[in-house]
């Protein structure tokens, strides 16, 4: 139960998620069933992966980002077909839905798959499938971003752009932006900013994960060089006033992702999350759940959380709810509807709750 009396409010307020990977969403019982059905032999070379059970223990464990991502990647090896990544997409938005979502910009590595022998054409086919069917059974609009990895090469990098525009992705709506994911202990940002350079010239949306556990400067690098437009974690930010006033200044999304933060121990606790500091220097953020079924919640266990912790009041949740829908790549005309749910939940929400007594 949330504090302030708002947990009602804050369970079915229409959300937006802007950072989710959807590799992320594949739970230890899920690969499991995915590993049998693919006649898959789980690696026998670590204990951690003998049933569900032992896997999410070492979930529980994770030191830092890089060990998370050796898990990640392991795992995904178990999607091997169309179906699989539908069935991935499919199983995420209903369960986004009960959290109400009611728009989700999904991040995808087609990289981690083609390296394995998977094809570009089967993981966009199926999770494309998926968000198709999200709009049409879920009323869930959706967003697909595709990563480049900081854990591979540059022209790897350059190699997934130009693979997702000569498919005509971007102009067909397949796709919808470009993020870059992975380690940040491997290389600097300003190394791809000729992918991130391609992509603005060609008018793709641009995101990029920057000061999760890295330095601020890593986020200024990825505004300038990188040119994005949004920042994903973005934690680091508040350690640097200037740059906390520019990213304010220029209405920069910032998409946050409290429960990893604490899983990956970039911090101890919720109360090292910058949610006030962000707030009080008019930094635009959205609260966001990264890679659920490793970090034990989805996205409205990371809201109630936030307001476990700092407390905000009605208006304070009502304008994250704006700025997450002023931030999303989305048409013009599904922001006018997202901001309507919001409105309308609001007034009701306002109203059910009793009048102060008169003096
Ligand atoms: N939290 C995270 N940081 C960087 N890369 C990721 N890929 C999936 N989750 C990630
Ligand atoms: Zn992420």
């Amino acid at each position: 139960m949330c504090n302030g009396g708002l947990h009602s409010f804050l369970v079915t307020l229409p959300k937006c998620e802007h950072h989710l990977h959807i590799e992320g969403t594949l739970s230890p019982e899920a690969l499991f069933d995915l590993a049998k059905r693919n006649n898959i032999k789980l690696s026998q070379d670590d204990a951690a992966f003998a049933s569900p059970a032992t896997l999410l223990e070492r979930y529980a464990k994770f030191s830092s980002l890089d060990d998370f991502l050796h898990y990640y990647f392991k795992a995904m090896e178990v999607l091997l077909t169309e179906p699989d990544f539908e069935t991935l997409a499919m199983n995420y938005f209903e369960t986004a839905k009960k959290d109400g979502v009611v728009h989700a910009e999904v991040f995808f590595d087609p990289d981690a798959h083609t390296k394995r022998g998977i094809s570009y054409e089967t993981v966009v086919a199926g999770l494309r499938k998926g968000c198709e069917r999200a709009q049409k059974e879920l009323g869930i609009s959706s967003v697909l971003i595709v990563c480049v990895l900081r854990n591979h090469s540059v022209s790897d990098a350059k190699s997934v752009l130009e693979v997702a525009m000569k498919a005509g992705h971007f102009s067909n709506g397949t796709l919808g932006g470009l993020g870059m994911s992975g380690s940040e202990k491997v290389g600097k940002p300003e190394d791809w900013e000729e992918v991130f350079t391609t992509a603005k010239n060609a008018k793709i949306h641009r995101t990029a994960h920057a000061g999760e556990e890295g330095p601020p400067e890593y986020i200024s690098t990825a505004l300038g060089r990188l040119h994005t437009e949004r920042i994903d974690h973005g934690r680091t930010l508040a350690e640097d006033p200037e740059l906390m006033k520019e990213v304010a200044t220029k209405q920069i999304l910032v998409t946050l992702c409290p429960l990893s933060n604490i899983c990956l121990r970039g911090i101890k606790q919720m109360s090292e999350m910058p949610i006030r500091k962000f707030i009080d220097a008019k930094v635009h953020f959205s609260i966001n759940s990264d890679d659920p079924a490793y970090f034990g919640g989805y996205i409205l266990a990371n809201y109630c959380s936030v307001q476990e912790e700092f407390n905000l009041s009605l208006g304070e949740w009502e304008d994250i709810a704006e700025h997450a829908i002023q931030g999303s790549w989305c048409s013009a005309e599904r922001k006018r509807e997202l901001k309507n749910l919001v409105y309308k939940h609001s007034m009701k929400f306002r109203s059910s709750r009793p009048m102060p007594a008169r003096r």
